[in-house]
């Protein structure tokens, strides 16, 4: 309902025999690029520990048969001794085994998850902008942080305790087979019960889970915005304490409700299964009695079986339940590593030679987008032309389509249909990551990185200039910012960072305006950029942005509301419904009268002084 699509995942046993394989390939693929060595250690410690089993047990034969035999006893613990002593030995190295195998898998299962979520990460800073307004790669990545990397995290336990168990009941298989060949059947025939109920038993969680995370989704959201400091202001000024507690409790009941259904039904399924398992037990030590009175088997043989018999269930119980969790994991693993390869086609990959920094124009040829998973585009057939240094307004009405149109022309977005050329005599269309490293964005609420105040500004990247640092903090006005600051540039600048401290809107926007002019940007895009600040810092960061055009010739895309911002402007567009559909100087669109005329007025009469009216006399005769 709001966790996410669910996956259509096949969770019949047939089917889940069938992909197993591919889901346990997952898996090990995982292990195997995550820590090769450890891999191999752990699977060969594994089987080393199953062969010491079968050897116990026929030790273990050994001594029982020599105890069991006639003569005094003295004489038959001593017979028993060297098989006693080897069955010692043997428990010795599994415990030595058990241990290498506990120690190489804490080891291992860090290492796989540090390498999961380096993928994840690498995988997500890599993808084209668009991709975040993708609801479907929104949701695999949703997907992925939320149930693949704690899958991972179990599947690696979970593959171990496969391996472990299939070694342990080929190594039973082996006794028993040697035993007595019936035996086998035996077994079989014993643990169908509890392996039918470790399985029923596991895919009932998976099922369940499915509709626990889409409500534990909405308690999580409702949790954040009580305990975020995002929401935290505006809940206490409109008294909302209480009504999202009662929305929490709401939700987080739901939950409950369903991890009891979920309990209980899985508690009864393993009660059914305890319970047919135990006649199954009875069946076979009645057979087993019946080989015995027929002579088939020596008594010291018989209890080894029993032995066996018990091992082998509990491996088959083990292989039961742990191959059918493996199995939804890899499904969990799948969905990963085809979130990877999407986010991976969906990268930037440069091509070609680098962007000269300088340009003489950037041409937009019919360009249009839409945004992924819609069908009406944000921007249509738009043809426009920038010059190198040239100061040009984005203006119209909410949701017109300025900012998808500003980025286009950053290259954060590529066309749906037209192209956009930069360069001289013969512009050349470049992958828009290409355009990237020349470009400036300034938009109305700009990130505030919780990081020193010196590496909000310069975002790890190399200074262009030497001097690059101090004139884009004093260009912006930030140098006052960070003088006010405890350890000047130093200063980390979050609260929820011990030792870190906050600034005003205003103070952000100024740093961001120091960040985007410290790359000496060609092209400096300024989305509503003084709406958090002052009267004065405002005609500040404007003076200092039509400097960047006129001194270091920075195109400027400049996208505000406050039409008298824009006066200035070489040339203004107007876009109405993603179209373009008038442009000009300020001049020439008032003498056109068209619709930057009609809202330059309107904003010029709420700002005019207002006009003095009579006030009206009370007329006696009314009421
Ligand atoms: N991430 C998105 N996914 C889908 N549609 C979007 C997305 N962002 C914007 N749109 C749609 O694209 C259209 C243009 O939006 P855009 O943000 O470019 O307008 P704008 O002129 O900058 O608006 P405003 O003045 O309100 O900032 C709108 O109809 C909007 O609903």
């Amino acid at each position: 309902m709001f966790g996410g699509r669910p996956q259509a995942v096949k969770t019949g046993s047939l089917a889940m025999l069938r992909e197993l394989p591919g889901a346990i390939g997952q898996t090990i693929g995982l292990l195997w690029t995550a820590g090769r060595g450890l891999t191999v250690t752990v699977l060969a410690c594994q089987t080393a520990a199953a062969a010491l089993t079968g050897l116990g047990l026929l030790a273990g034969t050994r001594v029982l048969a020599a105890l069991l035999a006639g003569g005094p006893t003295p004489q038959r613990i001593t017979a028993a001794l060297p098989s006693l002593a080897l069955v010692g030995g043997v428990l010795a190295a599994r415990g030595a085994l058990t241990a290498a195998v506990a120690e190489a898998q804490s080891r291992l299962t860090p290492r796989v998850l540090r390498h999961a979520h380096d993928r994840l990460y690498e995988a997500t800073a890599a993808v084209e902008l668009a991709a975040f307004d993708d609801p479907d790669w929104q949701e695999a990545l949703s997907r992925a942080r939320q149930r693949t990397l704690p899958a991972i995290e179990l599947a690696v336990a979970e593959l171990l305790a496969v391996a472990a168990a299939i070694a342990g009941l080929l190594a039973v298989g082996g006794i028993l087979a040697t035993l007595h060949p019936l035996l086998l059947v035996l077994l079989t025939a014993s643990v169908i019960p509890h392996t039918w109920a470790a399985m029923r038993a596991a895919r009932t969680a998976y099922t369940g889970e499915i509709p626990l995370a889409a409500l534990y989704h909405r308690q999580q959201l409702i949790a954040d915005l009580i305990t975020g400091r995002p929401a935290a202001a505006e809940i206490r000024a409109y008294g909302a304490e209480r009504f999202l507690l009662a929305e929490y409790r709401r939700w987080a009941e739901a939950v409950q409700n369903q991890r009891q259904r979920l309990e209980l039904t899985r508690a009864r399924t393993t009660m059914a299964g305890r319970t047919l398992g135990g006649i199954g037990v009875l069946i076979t030590l009645i057979a087993l009695g019946a080989l015995l009175n027929a002579g088939v088997m020596p008594l010291a043989a018989a209890a080894t079986a029993v032995m066996a018999i018990r091992a082998g269930q509990a491996s088959f119980v083990q292989l039961a339940t742990t191959a059918n969790r493996l199995y939804e994991r890899g499904l969990y693993i799948g969905d990963f590593n085809r979130f990877l390869a999407d986010s991976h086609a969906r990268a930037h990959h440069p091509t070609g030679d680098p962007m000269p920094r300088d340009f003489a124009a950037i041409h937009l040829d019919d360009v249009t987008f839409c945004y992924p998973g819609t069908e009406k585009p944000a921007v249509e057939g738009v043809d426009l032309s920038l010059v190198q240094g040239e100061v040009i307004a984005l203006v119209g009405e909410n949701g017109s389509g300025k900012t998808t149109l500003a980025r286009l022309l950053a290259g954060l977005y590529r066309p749906t249909a037209g192209t956009i050329a930069w360069g001289g005599p013969s512009p050349r269309v470049l992958a828009p990551g290409d355009l990237r490293r020349l470009v400036g964005l300034l938009g109305q609420e700009p990130v505030r990185w919780p990081l020193s105040a010196h590496d909000n500004i310069t975002l790890g990247r190399p200074a262009p200039r030497p001097s690059a640092l101090d004139r884009a903090l004093s260009e912006a006005g930030a140098d006052q910012v960070l003088a006010g600051l405890p350890h000047g540039a130093e200063t980390l600048l979050s609260r929820h960072l011990h030792g870190g401290t906050d600034l005003s809107g205003g103070q952000w926007q100024r740093l961001a305006l120091a960040r985007a002019l410290y790359g000496a940007p060609s092209i400096l895009i300024c989305d509503e950029p003084t709406a958090p600040l002052d009267a004065r810092a405002e005609q500040r960061a404007y003076d200092t942005i039509r400097r960047q055009a006129a001194q270091h010739g920075t195109t400027v895309v400049l996208i505000t509301h406050r039409l008298a911002s824009v006066r200035h402007a070489d040339k203004i567009y107007v876009l109405d419904h993603g179209h373009l559909i008038e442009h000009g100087t300020h001049d020439e669109l008032l003498a056109r009268n068209g619709d930057y005329a009609q809202l330059y007025r309107l904003q010029a009469a709420a700002h005019a002084p207002p006009t003095p009216h009579r006030r009206e006399t009370p007329d006696p005769a009314r009421p």
